[in-house]
């Protein structure tokens, strides 16, 4: 029947699978890694990218295309950029039953595919800056456990990729793109982050540096790189001789960017929002942000309750609110309720013999439960603030428990502690690699090594003196660690 078998606090990957299918987010594949993203998932994607492309468009970025095939020649043109990543690019070997004389690769992602073609269209400071990106799928064929929006063989995400004449431009663009993702997570997702800046083990090794967003996953105490922003500096300019004449007729290399997010958000929204009833949507990217449910009563005018169910939608919708109505007469009141409370639909409207008496409805909120009676003439001004209220709390709820989660340490036998602790764990750094290898040595275990998730750009105060929690080197900055995704 109805409702999760696994609860969230008890067996959390089987919960998580089991939200994605029960909402109706993902259908498993044949091919593992690989997964079917239903209409409830794609409309989540839809309104992320309705957000995000109006925004690159007025800092005046242009959506491109570029083929999904990648010629070996160009993947493998720079050893450092390619060789960690190389047994995860697909390639196709045949067409029909003839072998191709040279295999082609599939995108793991489009340096390589568009760098060229930007070194032939980048001529003259006039041609600068360029700025592309581009909505498409990408195959990273990668052997570790596989998890629906988190961790596929194939997903969707755009790539930005953009090159300037200057340093100053390409930092600034940096910035103000990491900006628009920590919009998506709170603002539409409701999942607070944390902006920071990559240590360089964990930065994209063909870059300059790497800013990301962090979110944390409370009840795995596992962070997760929510999107990410990368300054290239020149280094593909150098590779790929992308080059202009500047003001003094000088040869230079552009300094390029590249910045993405994916469907792995929509995952980081299932775990830290869904509960024990299933998924719960933030009113921003739910696609049916009201269900109207009729709750006819024995010989009770039903008719009369199925009018006022539409007329409640039609009220909302004209509004401009999301609203739908749940009239089958194959299903009880009580079933509706558990299936639109597994889709996580953010606010039930219920409309029984005495509402409609009253001239009122009950609305639900799926956030917390409350149950609130509303006057139908007041029902799109309240309506449109619960949704509002909702999309809030959310936000506040998960950042209250994300921050419970948050341990400042200073010592090593802390760190250890705070690590057990599933915590997202603050400590004091001297900013040395071989010290950051070493902790992942030290804290190798079945559950995954502890790594640097970024160094916050909001520093705490460092006082002269504080070591490091690692080496006991003089720190440098502080840095958050923990286990991850
Ligand atoms: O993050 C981004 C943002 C969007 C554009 N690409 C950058 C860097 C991608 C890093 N990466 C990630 N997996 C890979 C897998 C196979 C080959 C190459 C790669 C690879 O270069």
């Amino acid at each position: 029947g109805l409702g999760l078998t696994n609860k969230k606090a008890e067996n959390f990957g089987e919960w998580y699978s089991e939200v994605v299918v029960n909402s109706e987010m993902i259908e498993y594949y044949d091919i593992s890694g690989c997964y079917i993203l239903r209409p409830w998932a794609m409309s989540i994607w839809e309104s992320m990218q309705a957000f995000f492309d109006p925004e690159i468009k007025k800092l005046k970025i242009k959506n491109c295309y570029f083929p999904l095939f990648v010629s070996p020649g160009v993947l493998e043109k720079e050893k450092e950029h390619v060789e960690g990543f190389a047994p995860e690019v697909a390639w196709v070997t045949k067409s029909g039953k003839t072998d191709l004389d040279v295999p082609i690769a599939i995108r793991p992602t489009s340096e390589t595919v568009m760098y060229p073609y930007f070194s032939k269209w980048i001529r003259g400071h006039r041609d600068l800056p360029l700025k592309l990106n581009q909505w498409c799928n990408v195959v990273r064929w990668e052997f570790s456990n596989p998890t629906p929006f988190i961790r596929s063989r194939e997903f969707l995400w755009q790539e930005g990729h953009t090159a300037f004449a200057t340093k100053e431009e390409a930092d600034k663009e940096v910035l103000d793109i990491l900006e628009l993702y920590r919009r998506i997570y709170e603002e539409y997702l409701a999942i607070p982050v944390i902006k920071g800046k990559k240590s360089e083990l964990e930065k994209f090794a063909g870059g300059l540096y790497t800013t990301s967003v962090e979110a944390f996953i409370p009840n795995t105490g596992r962070g997760i790189q929510g999107a990410t922003s990368h300054c290239l500096g020149q280094n593909f300019s150098k590779m790929f001789d992308i080059e202009f004449e500047d003001e003094n007729r000088e040869k230079a290399k552009v300094w390029q960017n590249s910045w993405a997010y994916s469907t792995r958000t929509i995952g980081v929204m299932v775990m830290v929002h869904g509960d024990d009833k299933g998924l719960v949507l933030p009113p921003k990217v739910a696609s049916i942000q009201v269900i109207v449910i009729p709750v006819p009563y024995k010989d009770a005018d039903t008719q009369g309750i199925l009018d006022a169910c539409s007329a409640t939608v039609n009220t909302l919708v004209e509004a401009g609110i999301r609203a739908e109505s749940d009239l089958r007469d194959n299903y009880s009141p009580g079933w509706k309720y558990s299936h639109w409370e597994m889709k996580g639909v953010p606010l039930r409207i219920e409309i029984g013999p005495k509402d409609l008496a009253n001239q009122q409805v009950r609305a639900v909120r799926r956030d917390n439960g409350a149950k609130i009676d509303i006057k139908s003439v007041d029902s799109v001004e309240e309506i449109k603030k619960l949704l509002g209220n909702i999309q809030q709390n959310l936000l506040e709820v998960a950042k209250q428990k994300r921050d419970e989660c948050i341990q400042v340490i200073h010592t090593w036998d802390e760190f250890v502690q705070a690590l057990g602790q599933k915590k997202m764990i603050l400590a004091p750094w001297c900013d040395e690699e071989e010290v950051e290898v070493d902790v992942k040595a030290r804290t190798k275990g079945e559950t995954g090594a502890a790594k640097t998730l970024c160094s916050p750009f909001e520093q705490p105060e460092l006082p002269e003196g504080t070591k490091c929690f690692a080496s006991g080197k003089p720190a440098k900055k502080w840095s958050y660690w923990g286990r991850s995704y």
